[in-house]
């Protein structure tokens, strides 16, 4: 279980502060892949962020499994960050080394035998399919291979969540499916936690199980992702299932015209 309460994070900027997450609650069960939407600035980058203290929150409190990880520090801090994988837009990856290295790279910081290491890399690698890739660099990768390794390393030591910063916001639509069957493997398989922030709807649609809808930094709808579109709350909501029913019924029009042609 995640457990956010009463979650604030304010940025001072030259011009003045800017309220990013404002008493922010949230319950997530362990094993749900749990789905945060919202606009561009609505506040998601800062609270995954601060799920695993690349930010951090001015107050509040965050339990992942029984620690509170607002209160860690030092060595118990780096202890729970490597229970706790992410996955970036970007992919973050290390461009001087090779996917082996890549995915390798939590596990030599961790301090584990050389050997362990390699068979740790294998599996996570048969895992995420790239097992032929090892030798390669990530230049030499597509987005869909190099989001792959990002996941591959993020299982790396073996954590019981993984957060997932817009992961698939800078792939096709194709590869975005791909990575999204995926992650949904890695849930059942490994039973892990999953909290992922989007801006898009059919992300939500296609692998969540609850949601949280954020605006202006609050939480301002939360539950199963069914209700979302059958009761859109929140203006947030509204509008984005709005925009997608527009879309399906302009889809709906043009294929239809196609076929009286
Ligand atoms: N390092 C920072 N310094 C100052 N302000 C920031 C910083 N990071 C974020 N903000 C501001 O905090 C608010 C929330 O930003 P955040 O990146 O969390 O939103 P978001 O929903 O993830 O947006 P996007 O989808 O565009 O990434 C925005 O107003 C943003 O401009």
């Amino acid at each position: 279980m995640i457990l956010v309460e009463q979650l604030s994070k304010t940025y001072l900027t030259k011009k003045g502060s800017v309220s990013a997450l404002d008493r922010i609650d949230l319950q997530i069960a362990t094993g749900e892949i749990f789905g945060v939407i919202g606009v561009s600035g609505a506040g998601k980058s800062t609270l995954i962020r601060c799920m695993n203290r690349l930010e951090e929150p001015d107050s509040g409190r965050i339990w992942i499994g029984g620690d509170d990880v607002t209160q860690l520090k030092g060595r118990k801090l780096r202890k729970a960050r490597q229970k706790i994988g992410m996955i970036f837009q970007h992919f973050n990856l290390l461009d001087g080394k090779t996917v082996y290295q890549n995915v390798a790279f939590p596990l030599v910081v961790a301090g584990h035998p050389r050997e362990r290491i390699r068979q740790r890399v294998r599996e996570i690698l048969d895992l995420v399919k790239l097992s032929d890739k090892e030798g390669t660099y990530p230049a030499q990768l597509s987005g869909g291979q190099k989001q792959r390794v990002g996941i591959a390393r993020a299982l790396a030591n073996d954590p019981d969540v993984l957060l997932s910063d817009e992961a698939t916001s800078a792939l096709d639509p194709e590869t975005t499916y791909s990575i999204l069957e995926l992650l949904k493997d890695i849930n059942r398989q490994l039973k892990l936690t999953i909290v992922l922030i989007t801006h898009e709807l059919e992300v939500l649609q296609h692998i969540c199980d609850s949601m949280a809808v954020i605006e202006n930094g609050r939480i301002v709808e939360t539950g199963p992702v069914a209700k979302l579109f059958l009761n859109p709350e929140s203006d947030t909501a509204r509008k984005f299932v709005g925009v997608l029913e527009q879309y399906r019924n302009r889809r709906g029009l043009i294929e239809g015209l196609g076929e009286g042609i």
